[in-house]
């Protein structure tokens, strides 16, 4: 059994920087995806090899940041970046932190709060005080990084939520892991983030069409 992350937030808030830098140690500057992606690799904790996959959101090409119903049903863990220099990019981060808060009043699953970018200092808009806040409030963990300068607080911040993520897995055995596909996005949220109906309609079939690829493998 793998462990699931959904990489959530804004456009360029890094999302895709620091799930590679976790994955490979590196920074790669520019990514043309337009495409949610699924990376598979493993990773070992306290001398066990556990599998992990990482879905990597792509806002530019969803009709919501919000997680639709079907990545909440599909993710074990949920990791929300924001850029410390864009304050819009935080609250929205704030309003995926209280979608995630209403679906796991149910099933619980942990999630990160990830302010990027912090070699930017001088542009900093969101101070730490409000990502403690906001972690507070919504029960979840919360690192500040640089994708472009540093990999250690990274593997810090993404090992953390795993391993609460394998502690909260392995103390529910009994319930069954509910899996569908990755393309849904519901009305509701959608509506919540200011889309309408119809133009949510129109955008979904689209996404239907094309799901999540998995683009990197590691044993
Ligand atoms: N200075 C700086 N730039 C960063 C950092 N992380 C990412 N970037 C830059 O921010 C831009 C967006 O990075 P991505 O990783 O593509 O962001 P994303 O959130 O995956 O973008 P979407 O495709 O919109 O979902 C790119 O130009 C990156 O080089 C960082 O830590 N510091």
């Amino acid at each position: 059994m793998s462990l699931r992350v959904v990489v959530l937030g804004a456009e360029n808030v890094g999302k895709s920087a620091v799930t590679v830098r976790f994955l490979t140690r590196r920074f790669i500057g520019e990514y043309n995806s337009n495409m949610d992606l699924i990376y598979k690799s493993s990773i070992k904790q306290e001398d066990y090899v556990t599998d992990i996959e990482i879905l990597d959101s792509c806002a530019k090409k969803n009709t919501s940041i919000a997680p639709g119903d079907s990545v909440i049903t599909w993710t074990d863990s949920f990791i929300v970046v924001y850029d410390i220099c864009v304050h819009s990019s935080f609250e929205q981060a704030i309003k995926i932190l209280d979608i995630i808060n209403k679906a796991r009043a149910s099933v619980y699953c942990p999630a990160l709060l990830l302010g990027n970018k912090t070699d930017l200092e001088h542009r900093r808009t969101v101070g730490v005080e409000e990502g403690h806040q906001a972690a507070l409030e919504y029960n979840c963990q919360y690192y500040e990084v640089s994708a472009a300068d540093d990999f250690v607080t990274i593997s810090i911040a993404f090992q953390a939520l795993l391993r609460e993520t394998k502690i909260i897995q392995q103390n529910k055995p009994l319930l069954k892991r509910r899996k569908s596909s990755l393309v849904n996005v519901s009305k509701k949220l959608g509506a919540m983030f200011g889309k309408k109906d119809s133009e949510m309609d129109r955008k979904r079939s689209t996404c239907d069409v094309a799901g999540p690829k998995t683009i990197f493998e590691k044993a």
